[in-house]
């Protein structure tokens, strides 16, 4: 096994940086998380997203308060959040960029389900939500969101992000 150097990170600059080169050593699979409503359409790439608990259905997923979406999302209070599959690399770097949201969207097919938040047609899996809490993150906003509806296909490989770059999960 290689040993790497271990990093004290008493001064904030370097824990930043250091803790993001530790972070880029997680893989993570990669979502599109959408929503619309009264605060308009809004979607941005996340791998902050995870399973709090399956009574009653709940993910969190931890969103930038600098964000061009955080007003549309926290506004509509409700979010879908699309698992990508390794086919959709380039719709992941649209809504990870800084792409207009009409650009981003114009590059997919949509449809809903329960809360009216776009659904990616070919999605892995997706989960329809309603933002139930949130909790402050610092720079993010951590939302927890209950599970109003699931769409799931059986086929397809996942999207993982690693090393800060894409990679099919299987
Ligand atoms: N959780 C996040 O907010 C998050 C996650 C991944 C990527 N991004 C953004 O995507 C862009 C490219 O990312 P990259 O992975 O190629 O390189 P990077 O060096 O910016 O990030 C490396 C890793 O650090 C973590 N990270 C990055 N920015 C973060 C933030 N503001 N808060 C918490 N964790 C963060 C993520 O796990 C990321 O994969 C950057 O602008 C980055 O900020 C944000
Ligand atoms: C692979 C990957 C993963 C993530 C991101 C990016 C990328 C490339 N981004 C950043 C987010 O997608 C980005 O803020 C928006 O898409 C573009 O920025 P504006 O919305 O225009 O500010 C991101 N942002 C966030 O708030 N939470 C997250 O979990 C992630 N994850």
């Amino acid at each position: 096994m290689a040993v790497e150097k271990a990093v004290a990170v008493a001064d904030p600059d370097i824990a930043r940086a250091e803790f993001r080169n530790a972070m880029a050593r997680m893989a993570a699979a990669v979502n599109i998380v959408t929503t619309d409503g009264p605060a308009g359409l809004a979607g941005f790439a996340a791998t902050a997203v995870c399973s709090v608990t399956d009574n009653p259905p709940t993910l969190l997923v931890c969103l930038n308060r600098g964000a061009s979406v955080h007003p549309a999302v926290t506004q509509n209070g409700v979010l879908c959040v699309n698992v990508l599959s390794e086919a959709h690399q380039d719709l992941s770097r649209l809504f990870g960029g800084k792409t207009p949201v009409a650009e981003r969207f114009a590059a997919a097919a949509w449809s809903a389900l329960a809360t009216g938040a776009p659904v990616l047609e070919d999605a892995l899996v997706s989960f329809d939500c309603r933002i139930v809490r949130q909790a402050d993150g610092g720079t993010h906003d951590i939302l927890l969101c209950e599970v109003d509806a699931i769409r799931r296909r059986d086929n397809g490989q996942g999207l993982v992000y690693f090393d800060r770059a894409y990679h099919p999960a299987g």
